[in-house]
């Protein structure tokens, strides 16, 4: 028998307590004591985590199909209507259904492009925003970047915004609700680690009651927007089909998902889990470091403002057909995603079938975890992995699409991220007009310094965040053009 090496254990916790706050950064460090495949004890439940790109190669590639599913995890559950949606539904035939519709319909490369008019109008929203009349006090750019990532799903998801809608009182609470689902999605729960008793810890610590309650705002807000699809005198403000009318449309079709049809809550599950709890904060995150790590590097921020006024912008706006033009800001958006994967540890996996990695048997029904975070700051891979300098990627072939096992934010396999393509492309527009249309100073801090806290948030949640918002002051070019004119 070749078990993985295991950090010591404590009764009953096995290794939770050595998870910390910061499971990605405390992972690394256990693995550089115990190697790239090392098995934990997450209370009763088994799991390897990965530390090397050999291993996640040998994890994602040659026995993807022994490890393609998701283990059954209580927040998981619940929020995706008992595995009712893709990311979190186990693999097989309702699983395949929903990843070729996710393929051929919700983000194909023609269903993205029809909703470009959206990302656009939300760009230039985001933009005036930040700065109506050329005002340079800091701005919360993490607070915008959130809405303006929501507003885009939003109105792929429903057709409308949620004033549209007549959900005004919704728009405030989106954020709130997502971080509450995101933070209970990423939240350890005992039921899942301590058998039998585990329920009673889950009540005691109030999660239970969280995941109840954050499930009913959103149940109910989906369960609106499907009545008001179904009303025959329902017009369509965007003009274009939405994702729920696409997912009605199947559902009439009868297509069959597994052995089934598509449910109503199978389609609530769609919406929920993929659309609002990864679309949008991932997103968010990522154009929120990438702007954090400019704002810290002058020598790269210029750089790539000077690309995007070169290149891009002629009528006061980046627009999509232009974005690739822009070489660099590609080079930085990959640098950020190295530094800041915001699914650090991808979405767990669970094992199916036996299988040996480096010489270790590994077993059906342990957990997988990819600490992509760890390995895409590997120094074995990364020349000065800790530094932010997008020029690493000029003359390399290396990308994010899943074949690069050194470099895997999407993941890869099976189970890797279908909105691969939608994500970089609302990333880079908003990053290449931010650009554009201001100048970007850092605020004074407390202690009268320039300095940006490039912490992460700590806690629970599937998404690596940065711990505070960031705020960053604007200067508007168009204002200073017209100022010196
Ligand atoms: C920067 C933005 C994003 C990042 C970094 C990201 C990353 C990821 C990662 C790491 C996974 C898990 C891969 C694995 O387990 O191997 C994943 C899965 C997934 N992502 Fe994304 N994602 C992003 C944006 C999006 C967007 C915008 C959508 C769609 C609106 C989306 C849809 C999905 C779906 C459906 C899955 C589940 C796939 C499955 O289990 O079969 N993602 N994503």
């Amino acid at each position: 028998k070749f078990v993985p090496p295991s950090p010591p254990k404590l009764p009953i916790l096995g290794n939770l307590h050595q998870l910390g706050i910061l499971p990605h950064s405390s992972l690394r460090d256990l693995s550089s004591k115990y190697g790239p495949v090392m098995l934990l004890h997450l209370g009763r439940l088994p799991t390897v985590v990965i530390s090397s790109a050999e291993a996640a190669r040998m994890v994602l590639k040659n026995h993807d199909l022994n490890c393609c599913t998701r283990p059954s995890l209580v927040a998981l559950g619940r929020l995706s209507y008992n595995y009712l949606d893709i990311s979190f539904s186990p693999y097989g035939d309702y699983w395949r259904q929903l990843r070729k519709l996710c393929v051929v319909e919700l983000f194909s490369v023609k269903r993205v492009q029809s909703y470009r008019f959206i990302r656009e109008e939300e760009v230039v929203s985001l933009i005036h925003s930040i700065s109506p009349f050329g005002s340079s006090s800091p701005v919360n750019l993490t607070e915008k970047l959130f809405s303006f990532t929501a507003s885009i799903i939003v109105r792929m998801a429903f057709g409308k915004t949620f004033q549209q809608s007549g959900f005004n009182n919704i728009n405030d609470r989106f954020e709130e609700m997502v971080r509450e689902a995101m933070g209970v999605l990423g939240s350890f729960s005992a039921s899942e680690y301590f058998p039998y008793v585990g329920w009673i810890v889950d009540r005691l610590t109030g999660l239970h009651g969280r995941i109840e309650r954050i499930f009913h705002k959103l149940d109910g807000l989906f369960e609106q927007v499907i009545d008001d699809h179904l009303n025959p005198g329902r017009t369509r403000p965007d003009g274009h089909e939405d994702i729920v009318e696409v997912l009605l449309r199947i559902q009439k079709d009868g297509i069959e998902f597994g052995e089934a049809p598509l449910t109503k809550n199978g389609i609530k599950a769609v919406i929920m889990v993929r659309l609002f709890l990864a679309g949008v904060d991932t997103n968010a995150a990522t154009v929120n470091w990438a702007m954090a790590e400019l704002a810290r590097n002058p020598r790269v921020m210029k750089k790539t403002q000077d690309e995007v006024r070169t290149f891009a912008g002629k009528n006061g706006r980046v627009t999509e057909d232009e974005i690739d033009q822009l070489q660099y800001l590609k080079m930085v958006v990959k640098e950020t995603l190295r530094l800041h994967p915001p699914a650090a540890l991808l979405l767990p996996r669970e094992t199916m079938s036996y299988f040996r990695i480096n010489g270790y048997d590994i077993h059906p029904k342990t957990l997988i975890q990819v600490n992509v975070w760890a390995i895409c700051r590997d120094p074995r891979y990364w020349q000065n992995a800790e530094d932010f300098f997008p020029e690493r990627f000029s003359d390399s072939s290396i990308d994010f699409r899943g074949q690069h096992f050194q470099f895997l934010p999407f993941g890869g396999g099976r189970r890797s991220c279908p909105g691969m393509n939608l994500a970089t492309r609302i990333v880079e527009l908003a990053l290449a007009n931010l650009l554009l249309c201001f100048d970007w100073k850092i605020p004074l801090g407390m202690k009268g310094k320039l300095v940006i806290d490039m912490e992460e948030a700590a806690g629970p949640s599937l998404t690596v965040s940065k711990k505070t918002a960031l705020h960053l002051v604007p200067v508007d070019r168009r204002s200073l053009e017209d100022h010196m004119e």
